[in-house]
């Protein structure tokens, strides 16, 4: 395949990018499951919850880890003048292009390096060297370039239709991995003990009205955990979810969220508030009365009442018109469902993506409320290292100043033979402590599954 003419004539730029329609019958999960047999790093899968885009992305043009994979940073660099984008195509098509994809750190203020998240730790982006996407069941090659004054574009092109036609060629072979996966929930009764504190901070400070608190669980098993095997687990097993997996390729962050923090079209900011949680009934009666006692409870109804009035505030804020709000309906998703409300705001073209997403995240269904009052508490007790556990996660593009970020939770990371699952819930003034816990242990269960680890629940 040759280099297109156009990227041979144009002006110098830093970066180059080129889209084309593909005619192949492999999806984005199967190129993941080849870039991970080959070890390609860094890379990141995605998909969203209805399933029009996903994208498997691997290589790195850019690469940005600890400070350099800040908000503020991240919002800093050039754009349009640096960056060339071209295509076989009469339109643009959506996560095609010079992206940039990955995830930020929970607490931009305070992220600290761990072992348990090694590079991932203060936040992780790149720029793919490459990307099939798939957007409504039509499949598309990005290829990017760095410019660099030692190769010259065409052999730098060369070299990357060689190596996708390398991996193109792979034959997968199915070796469904059986192993033993060892889970231990991690200090259970010091958790319990912070949710009580929590709750009689609320009761005290009158000024904090929610915070929401997080807790791990420790997962081993005897033999490495394959990316891809937990996402294609996950595929199977949940509904209504973005599937994610960012890997640096000695750490990967992998998750099935339901919760969207903000996709960002040239017309619209797109939201939603999905907090107040209630399990999964075991037959058809049981889960709609779950459903139905979920929606008229008051202390659930207030939970997400707080997440909705604050991202309604902050986007009228930004977007200087009126929104209005509708009542939650439920979201059912395998193991569990929540109130939910989808957000929409019109935006006008002085509004930046990255702007609204600062000011969203956390948004009071992962930090609290106040947001700052919420985080302060966060960082004096929770002893956890959320890294980027209930973060900004998703693709941005910086020339259209596009993209979507999904909230991760549901999630997990994941190194050699360990791994650490996450889960969070809303404490407010009326929160009991032990329903709380058993909360989180539902929201554990879907990584759980993908894992293929133990659901028995002894516990309640
Ligand atoms: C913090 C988590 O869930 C949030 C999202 C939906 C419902 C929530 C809740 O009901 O507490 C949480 O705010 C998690 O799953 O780790």
């Amino acid at each position: 395949m040759m280099i297109p003419s156009q990227l041979l004539t144009t002006p110098k730029h830093d970066y180059y990018s080129w889209v084309m329609p593909l005619d192949c019958t492999d999806s984005p999960l199967t190129f993941y499951k080849k870039i991970t047999n080959d070890q390609l790093k860094p890379n990141m899968y995605w998909e969203t919850p209805d399933q029009t885009t996903q994208f498997c992305a691997w290589g790195a043009e850019m690469l940005l880890s600890e400070a350099q994979a800040s908000l503020t940073k991240i919002k800093q660099l050039p754009t349009n003048s640096s960056i060339f984008e071209g295509s076989d195509l009469d339109q643009k098509i959506e996560a095609t292009g010079c992206l940039l994809v990955g995830g930020f750190s929970f607490d931009q203020a305070d992220c600290q390096p761990a072992d348990t998240w090694g590079e991932l730790a203060q936040g992780y982006f790149f720029i793919p060297t490459f990307i099939i996407t798939n957007h409504e069941e039509q499949t598309y090659l990005t290829i990017n370039i760095k410019h660099d004054d030692h190769t010259s574009l065409a052999d730098a092109w060369q070299q990357r239709i060689a190596s996708f036609e390398h991996l193109v060629a792979q034959v997968l072979t199915d070796s469904p991995v059986v192993t033993q996966v060892e889970t231990e929930e991690v200090a259970t009764q010091a958790w319990v003990s912070l949710v009580e504190e929590t709750v009689n901070e609320i009761k005290t400070q009158p000024a904090l009205t929610k915070v929401v608190l997080a807790r791990e669980t420790a997962v081993e098993q005897d033999q490495v955990f394959e990316p891809a095997q937990i996402v294609a687990r996950l595929k199977q097993q949940q509904a209504a979810t973005y599937f994610f997996s960012l890997s640096s390729g000695e750490h990967t962050f992998i998750g099935a969220t339901p919760e969207r923090l903000l996709k960002a079209t040239a017309k619209q900011l797109v939201t939603a508030s999905i907090a107040g949680s209630t399990p999964r009934g075991t037959t058809e009666l049981e889960d709609q009365q779950l459903g139905e006692a979920l929606l008229n409870d008051q202390k659930n109804r207030k939970e997400h009442l707080i997440v909705v009035q604050r991202i309604i505030k902050d986007l009228e804020n930004i977007t200087q018109t009126e929104i209005h709000a509708h009542e939650p309906v439920l979201l059912k998703n395998r193991d569990i469902q929540h109130l939910h409300l989808p957000i929409i705001a019109q935006r006008s073209e002085a509004t930046r993506f990255l702007d609204v997403v600062e000011q969203l995240h956390p948004t009071p269904a992962l930090g609290g409320e106040p947001k700052a009052l919420a985080l302060e508490w966060l960082r004096k007790n929770e002893p956890l290292n959320r890294g980027l556990y209930g973060a900004p996660i998703g693709w941005y593009q910086p020339t259209t100043d596009q993209g979507e970020f999904a909230v991760g939770i549901r999630s997990g990371v994941f190194h050699g033979e360990t791994g650490r699952l996450f889960a969070g819930c809303g404490i407010v003034a009326d929160s009991q402590a032990e329903l709380e816990r058993i909360e989180t242990k539902v929201k554990f269960r879907p990584m759980l599954r993908g894992i293929g680890g133990q659901l028995d629940d002894t516990s309640k």
